[in-house]
């Protein structure tokens, strides 16, 4: 009998699904908890929309499989931390002639389905690149439509029913957060607060962020860090002892950078998923990425299924031990 490892490496990637057409106004029909009508929801589950009667019945049809599906991936390695880089939600819009905006909303559903498969996997870290420095480029009003939708959503995220409750997830937010406006500034720490004690999973959302400025910050302090160690330190104590010129205790080591770092809680992650094809970093995690599995489907980020998910750990196990031995080489 073929197991899935076995039958995956005789497959292509899950393909994009066909383009589907939603009505504007199923999308203006979410209602404040972020729920789609169940009509947009079958249709984004890839269904013809058209069998709404047998919507319940798929869907607990859909969980039991997913249930099969988790457990046996479970045999192999389980990746501890996923990166996610949630690109295409734009081109979403536009390829279906959507609202501007509305990409980003659709695309929020799919993060907070691609959270729950990752967390019911049993993966403990997610992270997601919300919004880069470099997105305070776009234009103004695109910028406010996303900072809107953040604050809304993370109000929500606080609620008693939401996903960072049932699975009790820490939420950090990584960045420079003075860039953000205060609003957003606020509900952020706000949200890191009140989340503070949850310890089941951890989601880490990089806004305001790049790799570049994460480094540089972490420079930043640990060369404060030593300015004020060195002042302490007795001059005689370093220098030239014995025909050697000995080096300072207090240089800037690699490990303290990576104690400086934003996201110095969390490991290293070990899949970092981009969807729309895109084979670059675009400056996220450049430093945390030496020896993570990059899978990059073409599908857009609103159409990212659990298909894609499953497929992206199924390489990751399949590269699992090359990447562990060079990994153990660099220590
Ligand atoms: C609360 C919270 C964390 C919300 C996040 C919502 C979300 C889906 C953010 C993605 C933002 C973004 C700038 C994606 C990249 O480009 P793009 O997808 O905008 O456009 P592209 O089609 O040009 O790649």
């Amino acid at each position: 009998m073929t197991n899935l490892r076995e039958w995956s490496s005789t497959q292509n990637e899950p393909s994009e699904q066909e383009h589907i057409t939603i009505p504007q106004n199923q999308i203006d029909s979410m209602d404040k908890k972020g729920r789609f009508s169940s009509y947009l929801r079958s249709t984004l589950m890839g269904s013809s929309g058209s069998f709404l009667s047998k919507y319940f019945e798929k869907e607990s049809l859909l969980s039991l499989l997913r249930k099969g599906v988790v457990r046996v991936l479970s045999v192999g390695p389980t990746p501890n931390h996923i990166a996610f880089i949630l690109d295409g939600n734009r081109r979403f819009a536009q390829s279906l002639n959507l609202k501007e905006g509305d990409g980003h909303k659709i695309g929020f559903l799919s993060l907070m389905s691609m959270l729950k498969y990752c967390y019911e996997m049993g993966v403990k870290y997610v992270t997601i690149y919300a919004f880069s420095i470099d997105n305070f480029k776009r234009k103004p009003h695109e910028v406010q439509n996303l900072m809107d939708l953040m604050l809304e959503k993370i109000g929500e995220s606080l609620e008693k029913e939401s996903i960072v409750n049932n699975f009790g997830i820490r939420v950090h937010f990584i960045g420079n957060l003075m860039l953000l406006n205060e609003q957003v500034r606020a509900a952020a720490k706000k949200a890191m607060a009140a989340t503070a004690k949850n310890d089941k999973a951890v989601l880490s959302i990089c806004v305001a962020y790049t790799s570049t400025d994460e480094i540089v910050h972490a420079i930043q302090e640990s060369y404060y860090e030593k300015q004020e160690e060195t002042n302490e330190l007795n001059s005689n104590d370093i220098g030239v002892h014995n025909g050697f010129v000995e080096k300072n205790p207090n240089d800037i080591k690699v490990t303290d950078i990576e104690r400086h770092m934003y996201s110095a809680f969390a490991p290293d992650p070990d899949v970092l998923i981009r969807t729309s094809g895109e084979t670059r970093l675009s400056n996220f995690l450049l430093w945390q990425t030496t020896h993570c599995h990059l899978y990059s489907p073409s599908v857009l980020w609103p159409n990212i299924s659990f298909w894609h998910l499953v497929w992206g750990i199924l390489n990751y196990q399949k590269v699992h031990s090359y990447l562990e031995k060079k990994r153990k080489k660099t220590f």
